[in-house]
């Protein structure tokens, strides 16, 4: 990351705008002093630990908690919208299984908002309700993914079950162990917000031109996909299976640093003391570790954390333990980034809306480097 500073003919340059503050927002503060994180004003390990993450979600677009009548509402519609519509199930089912799953996530993004009744209407109260019905069938959309990729039939959702238990059931069919769907909606709490990062500032990008919110999340999802944001999740698996054993940990860091390697799920634009998520997901790992019995993958774990720190000192993001933890849960590493997605979508959905309501077209300008005025040969 370069500053180029200013002369007097040139403007000073922030590169991939780094440390530039760009807008107000309301919904969730990152504090890198603190190493805190504040949705709506609550610490996030305390919602993670005391809320559900529909009542997060609720919190996330309203800005306060729901009240009892407010949550069975918002309930109700979430369950009413757990079931894939025909058109999409059939467009997941025509691409191929090659693909990656942040690619169909992507593309049944776009379907859904084809074919929305409200699509083209932006008004607040259609937006919220598009915001709850997209994340409501998201689950459904990843689900049928990585069962179709395992030669599976789609496993209906189930309105007796809670979000997180729902999504372990399309996904797995078969009801999901307490401390399983507990670690899950941890996750889930954790990954659903965090103010202007890479995807969020694309879908407030794209909600500044007056697009709209299927538009917006689909470009996010874009951008969630690659490797220096949510694509890390996935990458941190690919890393542990390279490595395979803890002991070697070491050595291949010292070989992939030599190589200029960035080592997936450390290090944070913002966060340069440690990732505020990072002790709440990390205990969350320990739990599954004990529940599953695999303490070899925690010692994995760990020897890549201490040489990292002890070459580096470069500290773990949220995807460092995420990752590992939807591979004990059962998930295939691939699906890992669209779960982001299926969180994110509710930080995504609060900013087109914040974005819309006191919007202003998004446009930087650009140093021209490029040739001076020519003619034409
Ligand atoms: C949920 C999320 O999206 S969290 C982010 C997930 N992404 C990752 O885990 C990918 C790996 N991490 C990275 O690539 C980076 O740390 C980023 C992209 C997250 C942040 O990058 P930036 O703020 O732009 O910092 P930048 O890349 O300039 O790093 C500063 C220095 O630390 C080094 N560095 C930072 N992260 C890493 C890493 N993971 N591995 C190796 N070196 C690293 C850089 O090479 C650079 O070194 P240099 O000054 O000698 O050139
Ligand atoms: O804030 C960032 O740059 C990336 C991140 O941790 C997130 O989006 O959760």
């Amino acid at each position: 990351m370069t500053t180029t500073a200013p002369t007097t003919d040139a403007p000073e340059i922030r590169k991939g705008l780094a440390g530039v503050v760009v807008d107000v927002t309301a919904i969730s503060k990152v504090n890198p002093e603190t190493n805190s994180l504040l949705y709506r004003g609550y610490p996030v390990q305390d919602l993670a630990a005391r809320r559900s993450f529909e009542e997060v979600a609720y919190l996330l677009w309203h800005g306060e908690l729901p009240t009892p009548e407010q949550f069975a509402e918002q309930t109700a519609v979430e369950r009413a919208h757990r079931a894939l519509p025909g058109h999409v199930r059939n467009a997941i089912l025509e691409l191929p299984t090659t693909c990656h799953p942040m690619d169909v996530v992507r593309t049944a993004i776009s379907q859904l908002g084809a074919h929305d009744p409200d699509a083209e209407d932006s008004s607040p109260e259609a937006e919220q309700a598009k915001a709850v019905r997209l994340w409501a069938v998201l689950p459904a959309a990843v689900a049928l993914d990585q069962r179709r990729r395992r030669g599976l039939q789609l496993v209906e959702p189930r309105d007796d079950l809670s979000y997180a238990e729902n999504f372990l059931w399309m996904t797995f069919g078969e009801e999901p162990e307490p401390a399983v769907v507990r670690a899950f909606e941890v996750s889930m709490v954790l990954y659903a917000e965090h103010s202007f990062n890479a995807s969020t500032f694309t879908a407030r990008v794209i909600t500044s031109t007056l697009s709209d919110l299927h538009s917006a999340v689909t470009g996010a999802v874009g951008a969630l996909k690659g490797p220096l944001h949510g694509g890390a999740n996935e990458a941190v698996m690919a890393t542990f299976a390279e490595i395979g054993t803890a002991d070697r940990a070491a050595a291949w860091l010292d070989d992939a640093l030599a190589h200029k390697r960035k080592i997936m799920g450390f290090g944070h634009r913002v966060y340069k003391h440690g990732d505020s998520r990072v002790p709440t997901m990390r205990a969350t790992l320990d739990d599954l570790v004990d529940h599953y019995g695999r303490p070899d993958l925690l010692e994995l774990y760990t020897a890549l954390e201490t040489a990292m720190t002890e070459r580096k000192n470069i500290l773990p993001n949220l995807d460092y333990p995420a990752g590992p933890a939807y591979h004990l849960m059962g998930f295939d590493t691939p699906m890992f980034t669209p779960l982001f997605v299926a969180s994110r979508v509710v930080g995504w959905t609060a900013h087109v809306m914040e974005q819309r309501a006191a919007n202003a077209l998004i446009r930087p300008l650009s140093q021209y480097v490029g040739p001076e005025q020519r003619d034409l040969p």
